[in-house]
């Protein structure tokens, strides 16, 4: 079983606009709005690939009825930790003529002692040998920086396959707890470990230092500049394929949803990348923070080509 713990949801709402003007009064042409979050997204393109997953995580509760109405409508299956107040609204900014992507993302609501406990308990309750759990986005305030270290502990202990896609001190703590997958892009990898080129085989050789800290395969992404994943077995480099931007947002969650669906499918590390690469590009041809169709998925899994780093 797949599941994805998101302890800081957000509803997004995407505007589309021509160019910002700072300070200004601007108009948007128009706008989508989507229960979002980054283990939500996960869900989200694993159930168009034809997989099943469990969204899990905090949701407030001041705005609850909403945000499950979408999943519902999505036929998502989800079991949140209801906490006081408000699930944070994140704004992504498309500016169509500067070809310009901003996320203005909040800090979301706050945690208790108490919460924090029932979310313990429910993934221990919930993680068996081999299923595969998602630990994704930021954390909400009342939570401390090692809470997802917490977390990924109790679940290996469990037997449970961990991948793991934060930044900051999310992900320079979670890291000690040795996930199994990571998912970070380029400014994260940048922050866990030096890097002195940008290029694919000098990415690939840092990426693949983190093995040392238990972590098996590595996805570094690098937005229109393609992507890296290193495994035991083999390093491969991803052009980026080009498409018309209509939102990058979710695009790094496409592929951790490709990752995950892939291993509960038994694919290899090529089929794997590939479609990782492919959900990304295809999430990244499709407007606000919705999943790509299954349709475009495949068209773009026949323009990909990998190529085989040599280390
Ligand atoms: N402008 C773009 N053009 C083509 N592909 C893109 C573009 N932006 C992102 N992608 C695809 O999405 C993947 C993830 O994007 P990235 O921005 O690196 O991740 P994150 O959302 O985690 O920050 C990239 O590796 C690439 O395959
Ligand atoms: O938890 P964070 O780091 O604030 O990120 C949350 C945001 O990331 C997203 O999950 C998109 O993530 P990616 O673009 O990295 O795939 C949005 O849905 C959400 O608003």
């Amino acid at each position: 079983m797949i599941y994805t713990v998101t302890p800081n949801p957000a509803i997004d709402i995407t505007i589309y606009i021509d160019t910002l003007e700072r300070g200004k009064v601007n108009r948007s042409r128009y706008f989508l709005i989507d229960a979002g979050g980054k283990g939500i997204n996960v869900s989200k393109v694993i159930k168009i690939l034809g997989g099943k997953s469990k969204v899990l995580g905090f949701l407030g509760k001041e705005n609850s009825s909403w945000f499950t109405k979408y999943l519902q409508d999505m036929k998502l299956d989800f079991d949140f930790v209801l906490v006081e107040g408000f699930t944070r609204t994140n704004i992504k900014i498309v500016e169509e003529k500067d070809k310009a992507y901003t996320d203005l993302n909040q800090n979301g609501f706050e945690i208790t002692e108490k919460d924090k406990n029932v979310l313990l308990d429910k993934l221990k309750t919930l993680a068996n040998p081999n299923d595969i759990f998602v630990l994704s986005g930021s954390l909400p305030s009342g939570v401390k920086a090692d809470f997802y270290v917490e977390i990924i502990r109790l679940l290996k202990r469990k037997g449970a396959v961990v991948i793991f896609d934060a930044d900051g001190a999310a992900l320079k703590y979670g890291l000690e707890g040795n996930p199994d997958i990571l998912k970070p892009n380029i400014n994260e990898l940048q922050s866990v470990l030096t890097l002195n080129e940008e290029n694919p085989l000098a990415i690939a050789r840092s990426a693949k230092s983190l093995f040392q800290k238990g972590v098996k395969k590595v996805l570094v992404s690098m937005g229109d500049k393609g992507a890296v994943f290193v495994t035991e077995q083999i390093s491969l480099y991803s052009k980026g394929i080009p498409v018309e931007v209509k939102s990058t947002a979710g695009a790094g969650d496409s592929m951790v949803a490709a990752i995950s669906y892939g291993l509960s499918k038994g694919m290899n590390d090529e089929e794997i990348f590939k479609l990782a690469v492919a959900c990304a590009t295809a999430k990244v041809a499709t407007e606000g923070v919705k999943p790509p169709t299954k349709k475009e998925i495949e068209r773009f899994l026949k323009k990909i080509k990998l190529e085989r780093l040599v280390m």
